[in-house]
């Protein structure tokens, strides 16, 4: 059976050209010529294994961590890599490591909140791994909160340092990546004391352990919070516990890019405005929605493949039962999570255009965008996560039974992002502060300023309250006009409600607690108009272009209306309710969206393959590229360690004398 492509009908059923869309969703050829290279060099290494993980115990988990990590720096070193290649060799090994938060917290931290002199000093240290980092800001009892961290920073000007100090129990670091075992040093979050104030809460890089020992320094205690979610998964990261006792640093390694504290102890701001910090939160949430796509073309992947070779009912007079994916259901269920895979894939790579935007701008003393950008970048990454995350366990049901083997890779797959949810901003705190922007955006609407960016819509509001869709047959729902149209009446619409209902409150604030659900779901309609436009007009814009390759036009265009569409479906209690399309125009959709099911069926593998994944980075039994599922389930169930003997240890103490009666003389 080795060698054979159980899915070879399956791609010779495609109506496009694969190798084309890989470059499309690489990003370029360039990107894609890396990426593949780097996933090929990866999965050709025995190093890097990574299938036993979920029956690793923590220690040994933790040791071959530490292992990859040192393999994959050295291999960077031996073969030369780019920052670009390196970066994508890490994420092919697949595995959370303390290297993410060193390149991907602490050096951007200090690249962001850095002064040219600090990034000279510590940054060709960090780059050569000469110390190792992370980003120590949340505490036992404050994350999203970061306005009430306990940790202080109190300049001592006798002797020129801050103490750094934690005074409660509450105050103790807990979840910085990196932190528990391995870190060298940290930029670690403290409320700034000086001259008799506290000036909030500010960075420093602090020395953790020693470079000799590796022991914690003195007034250093520190420690692994414990086994998280799932088996093997995040498992392979050390987040860690942190606690100071009057720990001294030089004033010297406050990050003092935007503000700073003088010899005599005096707080000034320096002349770098305080907005331009802001670019790497932009940069980071950028990351994450791409991560985003990624993660759920993975997940997608396996399900899409797997759905082609599982059959269940429906064989006839003894031919072959039918292909699960055949079945509405399965595709009403997957089909939109495959769109909406390519969707963020998409928005992702616009995201980058943004950051870029926003930074040129900042440089230039333009801060009119950043608010809009934040906002922008915030929303995204609560809803491309939170869909991600949602759309990862949807596809383990998708393939049934055998989905909840670790051998299926969605388990692992599930428990590593759904943190994500959490981390660098619970989304539903993100989606608070998009509605707050959404309101400040339609208060300021009197005053005769445009709405900028992704809320240049409101600016249309008065006709976006009036607006009734047109849509007369099915196939309308083709237009991209008639989509956009429908999804920014019912965001204004929402965003309107909310801004009416909180101007019945005497005080704003207690109106935004008590709306605070209703504000989360206008905040959603708003994000998910974000992405249907960048969609609909900028991505269908760009395909206009003519994309070359045969067919792949067609697929995407058909994969963004699918996008849309289900969500109209989805949420279709706001469509109707505020007026924007009536129950005939929501059974056209539908009707709509059936028929590009059906035209998506015959390509779906195809569509799956253009992700251009290894198997070793797919790591699934369910979605191996050759489709020889049953043999390799059967094979792999032997390698459980439960397997290494016939009569499992124990049986004899425990099971023996319950079948022969004899529990009463048994030592339980
Ligand atoms: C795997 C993992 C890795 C991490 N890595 C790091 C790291 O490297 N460095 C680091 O510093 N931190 C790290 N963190 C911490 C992470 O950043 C925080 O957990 C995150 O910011 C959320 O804060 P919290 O835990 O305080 O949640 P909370 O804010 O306590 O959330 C609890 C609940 O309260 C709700 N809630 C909170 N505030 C509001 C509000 N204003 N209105 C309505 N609802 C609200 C939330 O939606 C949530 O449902 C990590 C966390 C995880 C899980």
């Amino acid at each position: 059976m080795e060698g054979i492509d159980h899915l070879a009908p399956e791609r010779s059923k495609s109506q496009f050209d694969v190798d084309e869309m890989k470059i499309v969703w690489a990003g370029s050829p360039h990107a894609f010529e890396v990426s593949d290279r780097m996933s090929r060099l990866v999965a050709s290494d025995p190093a890097f294994r990574k299938d036993n993980r979920p029956m690793l115990g923590r220690k040994e988990l933790f040791k071959n961590t530490m292992r990859k990590a040192a393999y994959a720096w050295k291999r960077i070193i031996e073969l030369r890599l780019t920052e670009e290649e390196a970066s994508m060799l890490r994420s092919f090994v697949d595995e959370p490591a303390f290297t993410d938060l060193h390149w991907g917290m602490f050096i951007p931290a200090i690249k962001g909140q850095g002064t040219e002199e600090q990034q000279k000093q510590w940054l060709p240290l960090a780059q050569k791994m000469q110390i190792i980092g992370c980003y120590a800001q949340t505490e036992l009892g404050h994350g999203s909160n970061v306005q009430g961290l306990e940790t202080t920073a109190t300049f001592d000007p006798k002797t020129d340092e801050f103490v750094i100090h934690s005074p409660t129990l509450t105050s103790s670091k807990w979840w910085p990546g990196g932190l528990g075992k391995i870190a060298t040093h940290g930029a670690v979050y403290a409320r700034l004391l000086t001259d008799g104030r506290d000036y909030g809460v500010h960075g420093f890089i602090v020395q953790l352990r020693s470079l000799d020992d590796h022991l914690p320094l003195p007034g250093i205690t520190i420690g692994d919070i414990g086994m998280k979610f799932g088996n093997g998964a995040y498992n392979t990261m050390d987040n860690g516990v942190l606690q100071f006792d009057h720990v001294r640093i030089p004033r010297n390694q406050m990050l003092m890019r935007v503000s700073q504290v003088t010899r005599e102890g005096k707080y000034v701001q320096s002349s770098v405005p305080r907005q331009l910090v802001y670019g790497t939160m932009v940069y980071v949430r950028q990351t994450i929605v791409s991560d985003a796509s990624i993660a759920l073309s993975r997940a997608v992947c396996i399900a899409t493949r797997y759905s082609c070779v599982r059959r269940q009912f429906g064989g006839k007079k003894g031919g072959l039962e039918t292909q699960v994916l055949d079945y509405k259901t399965q595709q009403a269920r997957l089909f939109p999570l495959l769109a909406s895979a390519y969707a963020f894939r998409f928005v992702g790579e616009w995201l980058k255009w943004l950051y870029m935007d926003v930074m040129k701008r900042l440089q230039a003393g333009d801060f009119s965008t950043l608010p809009e950008a934040h906002a922008c970048t915030a929303g995204l990454k609560s809803l491309t996560t939170s869909v991600t995350a949602d759309g990862i366990e949807e596809c383990r049901k998708l393939c049934g039974g055998h989905g909840y083997l670790c051998s299926s890779g969605l388990p692992e797959l599930f428990a590593v992002y759904v943190p994500t949810c959490t981390y660098e901003g619970d989304n539903v705190v993100l989606m608070l502060q998009v509605a707050r922007h959404l309101m400040k955006t339609i208060a300021k609407l009197g005053s005769g300023k445009r709405p900028v960016g992704t809320t240049a819509y409101m600016g249309r509001v008065e006709l976006l309250m009036q607006y009734q869709s047109n849509v007369q047959k099915a196939e309308d729902w083709l237009k991209p006009n008639f989509v956009l149209e429908a999804f920014e009446a019912r965001a204004a619409r929402k965003s309107v409600d909310c801004a009416k209902n909180l101007a019945k409150f005497s005080n704003p604030e207690e109106g935004f607690l008590e709306l605070s659900a209703e504000l989360v779901e206008a905040a959603v309609a708003h994000c998910q108009l974000i992405v249907v436009s960048k969609l609909c007009f900028r991505f269908i814009e760009k395909l206009q272009q003519d994309i070359p390759g045969k067919g792949v036009k067609q697929q995407l265009e058909n994969l963004c209306i699918v996008y849309a569409l289900n969500l109209l479906r989805k949420y279709l209690g706001d469509f109707l309710s505020t007026g924007c399309i009536n129950a005939e125009q929501a059974s056209l959709a539908g009707e709509q969206l059936r028929s590009l099911y059906s035209q998506l069926r015959p390509n779906a593998v195809a569509l799956v393959d253009a992700f251009n994944y290894t198997d070793h980075y797919l790591g699934s039994v369910l979605g191996r590229y050759d489709g020889n599922v049953y043999p390799k389930l059967y094979e792999e169930a032997w390698k459980d360690p439960l397997n290494d003997s016939v009569v499992p240890d124990g049986f004899q103490e425990y099971v023996r004398p319950m079948l022969k009666q004899q529990l009463r003389n048994a030592r339980l």
